[in-house]
């Protein structure tokens, strides 16, 4: 006995301090802690249908009294009554208009009940909304606030799911809890009911209920199990489809739908018994629940019958009883019902706990350093990257330095580092081993939002908006007016193409307006850059998507706004950076020759290689 208390405590000890360690939960008080008057509006409400329940039995078993001729004067003359104004004003009465009037008194009593049911069910509906914005914007934020390795490690897929079924996931969990909260609390006020008619009785169905209740419970630990299983499965086919909507385009062109459309089905087909299973075990709880309930009423009738037979108000007892007894079974199964409902849920609840809580997640530094401006130069010191544990170093023991208002290219084979080296720049990714000194200053220490206000960069993949061009040139700096807007379309060769759409500027792009080819998406991206006026530039095969004619105006105009800008450039194609300051050739993740255009040639190594490649063939690349 004493080792079942002590598992029983620990039991609870365990499952409450998972509650609160939940992240989710954390939420859900706080938000409550922010709208305390809807939770107290909530629980009145709650409280007071529970009251009236009570009541409505009340006058019901008091009418059915009255009923019985000599049963009425002995109501009358209750001490309650018999010393207010009430006894005088009673006798006025018939038997009959008593009856009348009581049973009209309980169905008010029932029509207060379920007026305060209701308030009791809008204020948690209203809070349940606030919660969902509340969790919805926390998973988000919690997204963001994540560095962005960290973030890139997650699959898209995944993400979108934590976020779509934040809202739902949180409705049914506060639906089923304050439904639960109302029951229980109108099962208090049934049992107070109970009690006062017949303590004994009360104390038999208290003993047949527990043993029905322990049954039922057997349960749910195995509906929690298969909810989450399911919730599992649902998860990896909901990525899967997903990752192939995300790939449409290579699926089609490699003639893969097929491929798809099975490795769905096969995910599915793991899904299917899992529901059976779980429709099994959910579904024995009705059944279960009301064959105890009739063996229970059955029960009670026998003994209450041998029980309350010497009473005088046997009949109005007994009906009232089994009246609020009937109740009750059906409360106490709808307990179990949304319990169970409950249990359903804790695999959906229990994924926001994986994105929300701190544990194994990396998130950007805030505060640092303010960085005020480039004064001398950016020194890769002995930098090393290795993306994780089972990849190999992407950068070893890389030096160089970027000085201030010159321009420095990398050059080098496909996977070579170029990338990574603009990505640790950027601050995007941490070096494995080295630092990146910023004036002599770790960059680490400064402030990553005032470092890359400083920043430009133009990349390989340029992501648009589904906005207007204008807005999404405007993006590099919110504040811009339409003139500098379209400077900066001029100075990237965008406007031209821009002003051929018949919206202009106002051009509605993304993915439900027009679509862009590369080369103008590259060339918005750059209109972008250039818009914010960064003092350091990092280009990374920026006109890469252009044709040589385009490449050719929009390096013309690049070349006037690198001026007095500091620049890292990443060019596949060699005549655009022969007048960089440094080049860096890259092999392997390693520093193979360094220096300019015309030092390099004379050096005869790997550079030379690659630019002997591209004069044979100019169109053929570097990478
Ligand atoms: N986000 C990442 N996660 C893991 N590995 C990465 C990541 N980005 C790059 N790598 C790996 O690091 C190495 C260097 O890649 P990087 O993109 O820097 O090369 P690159 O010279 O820019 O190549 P390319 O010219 O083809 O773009 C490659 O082996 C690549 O697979």
């Amino acid at each position: 006995m004493q080792r079942q208390l002590t598992n029983f405590k620990a039991r609870w000890k365990k499952y409450f301090s998972s509650f609160l360690e939940n992240p989710a939960y954390r939420v859900i008080f706080a938000t409550i802690n922010h709208h305390r008057l809807l939770i107290l509006l909530n629980i009145h409400a709650n409280l007071l249908a529970a009251a009236f329940e009570g009541t409505t039995f009340g006058s019901i078993y008091l009418a059915l009294q009255v009923l019985q001729d000599d049963q009425v004067d002995s109501l009358l003359n209750h001490p309650i009554i018999a010393n207010t104004f009430l006894s005088s004003f009673l006798h006025e009465f018939t038997q009959g208009q008593l009856f009348i009037g009581l049973i009209v008194l309980a169905v008010f009593m029932q029509f207060l009940r379920h007026s305060f049911e209701y308030i009791g069910a809008v204020s948690s509906d209203y809070l349940s909304a606030r919660i969902q914005a509340q969790m919805v914007e926390r998973i988000f934020a919690q997204i963001m606030s994540f560095t962005f390795s960290c973030a890139s490690s997650y699959k898209v897929g995944d993400l979108v799911t934590y976020i779509n079924q934040t809202a739902y996931t949180i409705q049914r969990q506060i639906y089923y809890i304050d439904i639960i909260f109302v029951t229980i609390l109108t099962i208090i006020a049934q049992a107070v009911v109970l009690f006062t008619i017949s303590p004994g009785l009360s104390g038999v169905t208290i003993i047949i209920c527990a043993i029905a209740l322990l049954l039922q419970k057997s349960l749910i630990p195995r509906i929690k199990r298969t909810a989450k299983q399911v919730a599992q499965v649902r998860a990896n086919v909901y990525k899967q489809i997903v990752e192939s909507l995300q790939a449409l385009r290579v699926i089609h062109i490699f003639g893969r739908q097929l491929e798809a459309r099975q490795q769905v089905h096969e995910l599915q087909r793991h899904l299917v018994p899992k529901l059976e299973y779980q429709s099994r075990l959910s579904r024995l709880t009705k059944p279960l629940g009301n064959t105890l309930t009739l063996i229970t009423i059955a029960t009670l009738l026998i003994i209450g019958y041998f029980m309350l037979r010497d009473s005088a108000a046997v009949l109005p007892s007994l009906v009232t009883f089994l009246a609020v007894l009937n109740r009750l079974s059906m409360h106490l199964n709808g307990v179990t019902e949304k319990n169970n409902r409950l249990a359903e849920n804790a695999g959906d609840f229990n994924r926001l706990r994986e994105i929300l809580e701190p544990e194994g997640k990396e998130f950007s530094r805030v505060g640092g350093k303010v960085f005020n401006g480039l004064k001398k130069e950016i020194k890769f010191d002995h930098i090393s990257l290795q993306y994780s544990e089972e990849q190999k170093l992407a950068l070893k023991d890389v030096s160089f330095v970027l000085e201030k208002g010159k321009v420095t290219a990398l050059v080098g084979g496909s996977g070579a580092g170029k990338s990574s080296i603009a990505d640790l720049l950027v601050g995007l990714y941490q070096p494995t081993s080295g630092v990146i000194l910023v004036d002599g200053e770790d960059l680490n220490e400064y402030n990553m939002t005032s470092w890359r206000s400083r920043l430009g960069v133009v990349s390989q993949d340029t992501f648009i908006f589904n906005t207007t061009i204008g807005n999404n040139i405007r993006y590099g700096k919110p504040s811009a007016t339409e003139e500098e807007v379209r400077k900066s379309a001029i100075a990237a060769q965008a406007d031209q193409f821009i002003r051929e759409f018949p919206q202009g500027y106002d051009t509605v792009v993304g993915e439900r307006g027009y679509r862009l080819s590369g080369g103008q998406r590259q060339r918005i991206a750059l209109a972008r850059a250039i818009l914010k006026e960064p003092e350091i530039l990092i280009l990374d095969e920026a006109t890469s998507a252009l044709d040589s004619h385009s490449e050719y105006l929009v390096q013309e105009a690049l070349k006037e706004f690198q001026r007095d800008r500091t620049v890292l450039v990443i060019a596949h194609r060699l005549s655009t950076i022969v007048n960089a300051d440094q080049i860096i050739v890259l092999e392997n993740g390693e520093v193979m020759e360094q220096g300019s255009h015309e030092a390099l040639l004379n050096q005869g190594g790997k550079y030379l290689d690659y630019w002997r490649l591209q004069s044979e063939s100019q169109s053929s690349q570097v990478t």
